[in-house]
């Protein structure tokens, strides 16, 4: 249905509803993490970029952190060099890094920027580099070896973690009225760079800002129980239970836990929703449609 064809009452119903939310969330930061999964559609970007303006316009400050692996792993794959996967971290070597360098700082980066900026927003687009804004270590990653019964620490290369964030940066933009575009990278004291986990980022971003909300869109509908039944509304002493009896695994466990971290961390809300829905942004600040999964820090 296009705009000319709805009726005018609706229309002005649905803004006027939105107004208590407007109200609530003005002059407040949220984090929204863009997943390399939801980038896949157009108009699913496009409707994204709209979103981020849509909150900026109504006073509301949001800042994106964005993924992109799928991106990373076609140019990979054009190059012949094999992407591989340990715990849900890409195992980067020093020509992966490169690749990463250039695909999440330079294409997927400026593309999102583009895109918001076409839709009249303001955005600039910058990497953990810039202003040493993302301190970065190496991650070393736990597996289990078959042959011994025990865990052992691997090196994955290039991998970070989050030590510390910076938020002069992010602050001095969003002050200024432009929307910070954040690329996974960090670096260290010595100036080495790390492909760090977008979730991991935007988790502790979001507790570096002190954030009202920390949005991460995903390719699922939420967090499912073993029925596939979306659950919301938990609060953290209910997902630590959820990890322990192996409801929640793969890539969704660094999700949660960082969405875990953040609200322990004083971010009020962490949501993980389905990027994949039109207007997933929207639907969870001004409605109250309740799409994907809540977590609180209320026991
Ligand atoms: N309990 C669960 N609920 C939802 N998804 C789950 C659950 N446990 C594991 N997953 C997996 O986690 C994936 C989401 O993580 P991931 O693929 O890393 O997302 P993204 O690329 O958006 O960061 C889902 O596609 C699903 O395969
Ligand atoms: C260490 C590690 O795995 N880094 C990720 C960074 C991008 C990312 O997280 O992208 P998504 O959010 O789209 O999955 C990677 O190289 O794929």
């Amino acid at each position: 249905m296009n705009s000319a064809s709805r009726d005018p009452q609706v229309v002005v119903e649905v803004l006027s509803e939105a107004l208590p939310y407007i109200q609530q969330f003005s002059g407040k930061t949220v984090v929204v993490k863009y997943g390399g999964n939801a980038m896949t559609e157009d108009t699913l970007i496009d409707s994204f970029a709209r979103n981020i303006v849509l909150m900026k316009e109504v006073g509301i400050n949001p800042v994106v952190v964005h993924g992109g692996g799928p991106q990373i792993g076609e140019l990979l794959g054009k190059l012949n060099i094999e992407s591989r996967f340990i715990n849900g971290m890409r195992v980067t070597d020093a020509e992966t890094m490169d690749v990463v360098e250039m695909v999440l700082g330079g294409l997927v980066n400026k593309s999102i920027v583009n895109l918001i900026n076409q839709c009249g927003g303001k955005a600039i687009g910058v990497t953990g580099k810039d202003g040493a804004q993302i301190r970065a270590r190496q991650l070393h990653v736990e597996q289990q070896n078959p042959e011994h019964q025990a865990s052992e620490i691997i090196d994955i290369g290039h991998v970070g973690e989050v030590e510390s964030i910076s938020t002069d940066l992010i602050e001095m933009l969003t002050e200024r009225d432009f929307i910070p575009v954040i690329a996974p990278i960090g670096v260290d004291g010595e100036g080495n760079s790390y492909n760090i986990n977008a979730d991991l980022v935007a988790g502790k971003v979001a507790e570096a800002l002190s954030a009202e909300k920390l949005m991460l869109l995903t390719n699922v509908a939420g967090l499912m129980d073993e029925t596939g039944e979306v659950m919301t509304g938990l609060t953290t002493a209910q997902v630590d239970g959820l990890i322990s009896d192996g409801t929640i695994h793969g890539g969704m466990l660094p999700k949660i836990r960082c969405a875990l971290d953040a609200v322990k961390g004083g971010v009020q809300s962490a949501h993980i929703i389905d990027g994949r829905v039109p207007h997933a942004v929207l639907l969870e600040i001004f409605t109250n449609a309740g799409v994907g999964t809540l977590i609180t820090d209320t026991e």
